[in-house]
C-alpha cells in the first residue's frame, strides 16, 4: 500500500483562486479590498519568511496590507498601543501578530488585546471558546487548513479515532476541537503521554505537531490511517522535514501530507479566507 498524497500546495492554490475571485466581485460592487494588518516584532528568521509569504499572498489576491516591522526592543505597551489603533481602524478587517514574540512580551496579553472580530488567526480566547462550543467564527488557520485537506480525502470523519500529538494553543488544542466538532473520538498526546506508539497505532486520523524531526515512523501507523504532518524541522544539511518519517509512513497510510507542500500552504490560505470572511461581514 502506498498512501495518496494530500497536496496542500495544490489545494491552497485552488482556495486562493476562489478567494481572488471573491475579492474581484467585491471591487466590482464598489466595496473596498480586504485589509490585513501584519505585525512582526524582531527578526526571527522563520517568521521573516512566513510574514513575507503572507504579505505576498495578500498582494497577489488584491488584499491591502498595513505592515509593521518593529524592532525586537519594542515594549509590550508600545505593541498594545498599535493594536488599539488597528482595532479602531475601519479599513482593517484582520490583525495578525506573527508568533513567536520576543521573550519580554506576553503573547497571551497581546492576543487578548486584539478585537475578537478582527482576530483572523483565531487565537483569541473568545474565538477558541466559540470553537469549543461548536459555534465557530474565526478558526485558527493551521487546524482549519487541515480540516479543508481532510475534506478533500472524501473520507467520512464521524466516528473515526483521531489522535493529535501536540497540545500547543495554536495547533494541537484547536485541532482536537475541530476533530471533535467533526464527531471524531479524539485523543490528545503530549510529552507526558505514556506508550505513545500504542496511541498512534489506534489512530484512523493521526495529526502530528510536535516539532521533532521524523519522530513518527512507519510502524507507528495503523494500516490505512490518514497522516497529517504539521511539523517543520530544518536539518543540519538544510533539508526541511516534518515530524513524520515520510517514506516509511507512506507505506502504511491511505493518505499523507508532505513537508514541504502539505499543511504549511494551507495555513496561509486559511488566513486569507478568514480575512475575506471578516471583510464580507462589513458593509463597506
Ligand atoms: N500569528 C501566527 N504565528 C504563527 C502561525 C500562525 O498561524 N499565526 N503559524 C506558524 C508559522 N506559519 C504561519 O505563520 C507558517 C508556517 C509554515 C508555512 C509554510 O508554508 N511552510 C512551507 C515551507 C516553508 C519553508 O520553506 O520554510 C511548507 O510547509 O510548504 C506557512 C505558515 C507559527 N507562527
Amino acid at each position: 500500500m502506498t498512501a495518496k498524497i494530500l497536496d496542500g500546495k495544490a489545494v491552497a492554490a485552488e482556495l486562493r483562486e476562489h478567494i481572488a475571485q471573491r475579492v474581484q466581485q467585491r471591487l466590482a460592487q464598489g466595496l473596498r479590498a480586504p485589509g490585513l494588518a501584519v505585525v512582526l516584532v524582531g527578526q526571527n528568521p522563520a517568521s521573516l519568511v512566513y510574514v513575507r509569504n503572507k504579505r505576498k499572498a495578500c498582494e497577489q489576491l488584491g488584499f491591502v496590507t498595513k505592515d509593521y516591522d518593529l524592532p525586537a526592543t519594542t515594549t509590550q505597551t508600545e505593541l498594545l498601543t498599535i493594536l488599539d489603533s488597528l482595532n479602531a481602524d475601519s479599513n482593517i478587517d484582520g490583525i495578525l501578530v506573527q508568533l513567536p514574540l520576543p521573550a519580554h512580551i506576553d503573547p497571551n496579553v497581546i492576543i487578548e488585546h486584539i478585537a475578537p472580530h478582527k482576530d483572523v488567526d483565531g487565537f483569541h480566547p473568545y474565538n477558541i471558546g466559540r470553537l469549543a462550543l461548536k459555534m465557530p467564527l474565526l478558526r485558527p488557520c493551521t487546524p482549519k487548513g487541515v480540516m479543508t485537506l481532510l475534506a478533500k480525502t472524501g473520507v467520512e470523519l464521524a466516528g473515526l479515532h483521531a489522535v493529535v500529538i501536540g497540545q500547543s494553543n495554536i495547533v494541537g488544542r484547536p485541532m482536537a476541537l475541530e476533530l471533535l466538532a467533526a464527531r471524531c473520538t479524539v485523543t490528545i498526546c503530549h510529552s507526558r503521554t505514556r506508550d505513545l506508539i500504542n496511541q498512534t497505532r489506534q489512530a484512523d486520523v493521526l495529526v502530528v505537531a510536535v516539532g521533532q524531526a521524523e519522530l513518527v515512523k512507519g510502524d507507528w501507523i495503523k494500516p490505512d490511517a490518514i497522516v497529517i504532518d504539521v511539523g517543520m524541522n530544518r536539518l543540519d544539511n538544510g533539508k526541511l522535514v516534518g515530524d513524520v518519517a515520510f517514506a516509511t509512513c507512506q507505506a502504511h497510510a491511505s493518505w499523507i501530507t508532505p513537508v514541504p507542500g502539505g499543511v504549511g500552504p494551507m495555513t496561509i490560505a486559511s488566513l486569507l479566507e478568514n480575512t475575506l470572511e471578516v471583510a464580507e461581514l462589513s458593509k463597506t
